[in-house]
């Protein structure tokens, strides 16, 4: 039986920290501060932390195939150019609704960047109802919609054996599992794989791991819980040192560290004088299980 150990790494904290990614040819971690307009990569091996400021909230950040990433900004899907610190937008989304933006974002296997809108919030989950989509950006350049009504566009991932798409959309309280086609990127069939408890909250950003269970970051639960989403029952919880656990990612050495970013936006003066490491990124290490590497963006 490994001990499970958790420390904050990058020194700063964010605002509202989120996508977490690892980049195994820089060592790095990079995540992004949504309101803090941030794009951020700490180096785990100098443990120094560079950053790119943009002019819009920064949601996700992707690995891009042919060098530097993929971001999604404001209601754009852009590129990033780490070396100049240039941002250049590729294309946008929800042009008729301004005070959208967009929220959690990844890669699928076949090198498609999907991500989801949503409104802006007032105070964390205060929003207008039904006013984001799930999007995805094609390497060909295209956008594709899949869906509306969306509240709180959030985590997501693929199973391993790439048939499977699992979706959260925060207010729904509910981890849900599409099929997918990795040919043409289609998903149908939705239905839900796990229903939060009260005490979990909010789900959040998510990743699987190689035994294909799924990492759930709870937003005001200050955890992660793993789950099967086979059985829908609840394997796991590890609990972290703040309450607002926003996303989560596998990293480090083959893997098998699970970083998970917070936020501290939203915190009341009393719980952040008991919380001060509220709005760093963690690093949970003994946990016996491992992670995959992200897919690159193949545009
Ligand atoms: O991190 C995100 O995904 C959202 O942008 C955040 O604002 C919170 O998750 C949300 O407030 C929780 O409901
Ligand atoms: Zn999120």
């Amino acid at each position: 039986m490994s001990t499970i150990k958790i420390e904050a790494v990058a020194p700063e904290a964010s605002r509202c920290g989120e996508s977490p990614l690892w980049e195994e040819k820089s060592n790095s971690l990079l995540f992004v501060d949504i309101p803090g307009k941030k794009i951020c990569r700490w180096n785990s091996l100098t443990n120094q932390v560079q950053e790119i400021v943009i002019d819009s909230p920064a949601t996700s950040v992707a690995i891009r195939q042919c060098g530097g990433y993929v971001a999604t900004v404001g209601t754009r899907f852009c590129v990033v150019n780490w070396e100049n610190q240039l941002v250049s937008d590729l294309v946008s989304v929800d042009q008729d609704k301004k005070n959208n933006r967009f929220n959690d974002g990844k890669v699928d296997p076949a090198g498609r960047y999907f991500a989801g809108t949503m409104a802006e919030e007032t105070a964390p989950a205060v929003l207008e109802r039904h006013q984001g989509s799930l999007y995805a950006l094609f390497p060909n350049g295209t956008v594709k919609k899949y869906f509306d009504n969306v509240d709180i566009s959030n985590g997501l991932d693929w199973s391993l054996d790439h048939k499977i798409f699992y979706y959260i959309d925060s207010l729904s309280y509910s981890v849900d599992a599409f099929d997918y086609d990795l040919q043409t990127g289609l998903i149908v069939n939705r239905r839900s794989i796990y229903k939060m408890e009260k005490e979990e909250q909010i789900p959040d950003g998510m990743c699987i791991d190689t035994e294909g269970k799924l990492w759930v970051a709870c937003y005001n639960g200050g955890r992660v819980i793993r789950i099967d989403p086979e059985t829908g029952k609840r394997l796991q919880t590890v609990k972290l040192p703040t309450d607002k656990t926003t996303s989560c990612c596998f990293g480090g050495k083959d893997y098998s560290e699970l970083y998970v970013t917070s936020a501290r936006d939203g915190m009341d003066p009393d719980k952040l004088s008991r919380q001060p490491e509220a709005g760093k990124t963690f690093k949970i290490t003994g946990l016996g299980v491992k992670g995959i590497a992200p897919f690159a963006f193949a545009g």
